[in-house]
């Protein structure tokens, strides 16, 4: 897991977590988020947020209901324009601007609330859309790919790539949404509430996917979520968008975060259930 500097508690600006001079163990980013301000229906949601995406690393992106966590996801995976602030992916070669001429698409893996598979494909012409539009592969060779990343994502059986999208259960269209996500073998997967309709079982078994795809592929994974239970289990970092503020009051590990993090984190994440209960002093 990786660690997370003292700084990244700070409750005192939007620049946590990306300081000018990374430490010799800080993991290697992927993306760097500077200055961002998010906008929507013409007010501003959230100013000055700056953070790093660090390879391997599942980030949940927390706050109430309209904090703007899903817009921040649009900007980051290069939707939605920023009017202030820039989002860069800086892996691998030159930096580049998520909203720039040479956006990293087959970086960035996403599966959106909405699930998003087209009705009127099947779920393996969905898983190998992407193939089709940004890698050069065979009839054959997409089929194949598409397949093992069903598999990947928990639906092994052969059926499921000839079946329609609306015969699959709500669990089993966020596995495939999440195996198209993945079909381009990116190093970061964006996810915009992935539990949400799902119940406590087939949401726990959606966090099992998520722990996989961290631990045996290595994915990064930027989680928005409202689900406790979920963020505990599987985010080593959390990311709190605060509704007062407008910007965001905490980044770190979400069980430090909870017994000494800024008193509005500590709220939300300790709502309804005494803090000792969480599951993440079991798996932190
Ligand atoms: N295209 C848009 N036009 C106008 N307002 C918008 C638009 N998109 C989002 N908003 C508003 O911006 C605010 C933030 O929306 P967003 O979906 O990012 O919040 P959220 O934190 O993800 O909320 P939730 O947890 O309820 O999904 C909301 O008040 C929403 O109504």
């Amino acid at each position: 897991m990786p660690a997370a500097s003292s700084r990244e508690h700070s409750a005192s600006a939007g620049r946590l977590g990306s300081g000018p001079a990374p430490g010799p163990h800080d993991a290697e980013v992927l993306m760097r988020v500077q200055g961002l301000s998010l906008h929507a229906g013409g007010r501003e949601l959230q100013r000055d947020l700056s953070f790093d995406v660090r390879a391997g690393e599942v980030l949940a992106i927390c706050g109430a209901s309209g904090c703007g966590k899903s817009t921040l996801l649009r900007h980051m995976i290069g939707l939605q324009t920023p009017q202030t602030g820039r989002v860069t992916w800086v892996a691998g070669g030159e930096p580049r601007d998520v909203h720039g001429d040479d956006p990293p698409r087959r970086e960035i893996g996403v599966a959106f609330q909405a699930g998003a598979l087209w009705s009127s494909m099947t779920v393996g012409e969905n898983v190998m859309l992407p193939l089709e539009l940004y890698a050069d592969l065979d009839e054959a060779q997409r089929e194949q790919q598409a397949r093992f990343k069903l598999a990947l994502a928990g639906l092994p059986d052969p059926a499921t790539f000839d079946a329609e999208p609306a015969s699959l259960s709500g669990g089993m269209r966020k596995r495939a949404a999440i195996a198209r996500a993945l079909v381009l073998d990116p190093p970061l997967l964006c996810l915009d509430e992935p539990s949400a309709g799902l119940d406590p079982l087939t949401s726990a078994r959606l966090d099992d996917l998520l722990l996989r795809l961290k631990h045996e592929v290595g994915t990064a994974i930027v989680l928005v979520t409202h689900e406790l239970d979920s963020l505990f289990a599987v985010a080593d970092r959390l990311l709190f968008l605060d509704v007062d503020a407008g910007t965001a009051t905490a980044l770190g590990p979400p069980a430090e975060l909870r017994d000494h993090g800024p008193a509005a984190v500590r709220e939300f994440l300790t709502r309804g259930r005494p803090p000792a209960a969480h599951p993440s002093e079991e798996t932190a």
